[in-house]
């Protein structure tokens, strides 16, 4: 019971209090109209048994005043438990929600690879939305669907015995009923969850990709991806509702069929003597009532297993274990150590690989596609763990350092840079939190951007569409220099920074890198070799291991694989089309 609260909560069951108690609350100021009702009848029905006795009026009058001072409890009960409930549930949903969101910044992005993008956002928006749901309506309908039957059961147990054990009977058969559909309800929610992801990945791909399927005339295919992936999310909805609908339905009729075996013990027992007629009459009344917050708790009881497996999904995703480490970093040579690293097991990327990198210094990684140079460089940042050996840093083991606080030494320029949908000045910024405007130009400055946000209409508060859509390649990697440059960290990773780019772009990106490497231990990745000829040195990698090391002039003189590949592109930029 405590791990299915915890679950149906999403690691927050303290936030059920408060509703629970309103809801406790309310369910015993509901109990109240009932009594009444029961003595309003027994006074009716006295004046009829005793003619001679009349109808006791004051008694009938102070029911009915009681009754309506009475609604006024009631309203302020439900408004209060609607507060309570409400508020519970969309903090829960909100605190849920970022917590989730930052536990999954803290994970290795191994754990984005096994995962769907979609099925992520699902998680957070429409699983937090069904823990929000059951909060707000579930919780209190269960606890007024547990309270008011057990309460009523002990009353009628002690006005009959037989007509409170005929109108419960059939009680734990429903139960035991639901109980039993438990396991399809879950491969059913089960199914219905991953074709609502694949219906959401699809989505997110077509809308993704639209500029490519209108260049290229694919919407056939797509259309009919996308147009598969809701036909078998139309088909699990119906599986679900339709197959678990009529089993619901059928628990719910079996437990109401005890108001049939009460009736029918009551007829009995009446005519036998033992039973008087209020007490058959109440008995009609109340276990009426007590079947109202039943039913309603039993037909939406596929809900309430549908929201439980909705947060155990959250859950899975909370107890996915972030990267160790508690250490700060520390600052100095960088040392790998026979690391050996593949992104899928069985499938080696680097094997053995050992290099050391002196602090302030310029390395430029070389190597064949797929050699392994960007992985290098995503281990020292620890997006990765690696599979065995050690990375260093100033001497300390990367694996034991807390993540965020490597990362604070650590700035990286991608040669596909990612803006956030936000102002330019905030784009910038985002490289040190709490940057003033003065500090945020001067980085804009060095990295030449400046000028041409100056010449936006908003200057920097110009908006930027979503990854950075409305500037040009050029434009949005020297907001990314200037971000590094506002960082000021003292490790440099530099993927491919001025690849793609033509040559008016290039010079002023080579020029805003050139301010951020400045006495920086600067690591570097470019396929054009003239680019890293004054790197203080060259580390050839070629199938993930390192293969040669110097300067550019050292390697050339060695005949190897650089120098072939250097050859190979003077060679290509000598050619040019006919
Ligand atoms: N996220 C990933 N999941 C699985 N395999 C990957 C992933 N990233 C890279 N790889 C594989 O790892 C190998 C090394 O990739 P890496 O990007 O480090 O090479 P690279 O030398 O930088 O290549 P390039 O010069 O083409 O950018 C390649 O075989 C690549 O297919």
């Amino acid at each position: 019971m405590k791990s299915y609260l915890h679950n149906l909560t999403a690691g927050q069951p303290r936030m059920l209090l408060p509703s629970a108690l309103s809801a406790v609350l309310d369910g015993l100021v509901k109990i109240v109209p009932a009594v009444l009702l029961v003595d309003l009848f027994n006074t009716l029905y006295r004046s009829f048994a005793d003619p001679a006795a009349g109808l006791d009026l004051a008694r009938m009058w102070i029911v009915c005043v009681v009754m309506l001072v009475w609604i006024g409890i009631e309203y302020a009960t439900f408004s209060m438990l609607y507060d309570k409930t409400y508020r519970a549930a969309y903090l829960t949903a909100a605190q849920g929600r970022m917590e989730l969101a930052e536990h999954l910044r803290r994970l290795p992005l191994g754990f984005f690879g096994k995962r769907d993008p979609a099925d992520l956002t699902n998680l957070l928006l429409s699983d937090y939305a069904q823990v929000e749901h059951t909060i707000s309506h579930n919780v209190p309908q269960l606890i007024s669907a547990v309270m008011l039957p057990t309460l009523a059961l002990c009353g009628l147990l002690f006005l009959d015995w037989r007509m409170a054990i005929a109108l419960f009977a059939a009680l734990p058969i429903g139960l035991l009923l639901l109980w039993l559909t438990d396991r399809l309800q879950a491969r059913l929610s089960d199914n219905h969850v991953r074709a609502k992801n694949e219906a959401a990945s699809r989505l997110q791909e077509y809308l993704g990709g639209i500029r490519e399927i209108k260049a290229h005339h694919v919407g056939g295919a797509r259309f009919e991806r996308l147009r598969l992936s809701f036909d078998a999310l139309m088909r699990a909805s119906i599986r679900l509702e339709g197959v678990m609908g009529p089993l619901i339905m059928g628990a719910m009729l079996l437990t109401r069929s005890g108001m049939t075996l009460m009736i029918v013990t009551g007829t009995y027992v009446l005519a036998g003597g033992t039973l008087t007629l209020p007490t058959f009459l109440l008995f009609l009344l109340v276990g009426n009532k007590v079947f109202e917050p039943l039913t309603v708790v039993l037909m939406n009881y596929g809900e309430i297993r549908y929201s439980a497996f909705s947060a155990a999904r959250i859950m899975d995703v909370r107890r996915e274990n972030p990267l160790p480490g508690d250490q700060p970093a520390e600052r100095g040579t960088i040392e790998f150590d026979r690391v050996r690293f593949g992104y899928e097991a069985g499938k080696p990327v680097l094997r053995d690989l050992s290099f050391t990198i002196p602090p302030r210094t310029i390395t430029a990684l070389v190597g064949p596609s797929g050699s392994g140079k960007s992985t290098v460089t995503r281990l020292i940042a620890r997006f990765w763990e690696v599979d065995g050996g050690e990375i260093r840093i100033g001497g300390q083991r990367i694996r034991d350092c807390d993540p965020e606080r490597l990362l604070e030494h650590i700035s990286v320029v991608f040669q596909d840079v990612y803006l956030f949908r936000d102002t330019i000045g905030r784009n910038i910024g985002v490289g040190r939190p709490g940057a003033t405007q003065e500090q945020i130009e001067e980085a804009a400055r060095r990295a030449c951007c400046h000028e041409f946000i100056q010449a936006l209409p908003h200057g920097y508060d110009t908006p930027v569409g979503e990854g950075g859509s409305t500037l040009s390649g050029g434009e949005k990697q020297r907001i990314s220099i200037a971000r590094a440059l506002l960082k000021d960290a003292p490790i440099v990773l530099l993927d491919e920074a001025t690849a793609s780019l033509d040559p008016e772009n290039e010079q002023s990106v080579q020029q805003a890198i050139n301010e951020l490497v400045r006495s920086k231990t600067v690591i570097l990745i470019a396929h054009r070799l003239k680019t890293i000829r004054g790197a203080d040195r060259i580390l050839v990698l070629d199938d993930g291991q390192l293969r040669e090391s110097g300067t550019h002039d050292e390697l050339v003189e060695q005949n190897g694989l650089y120098a072939r590949l250097w050859k190979l592109q003077e060679e290509a930029g000598a050619w040019s089309l006919k």
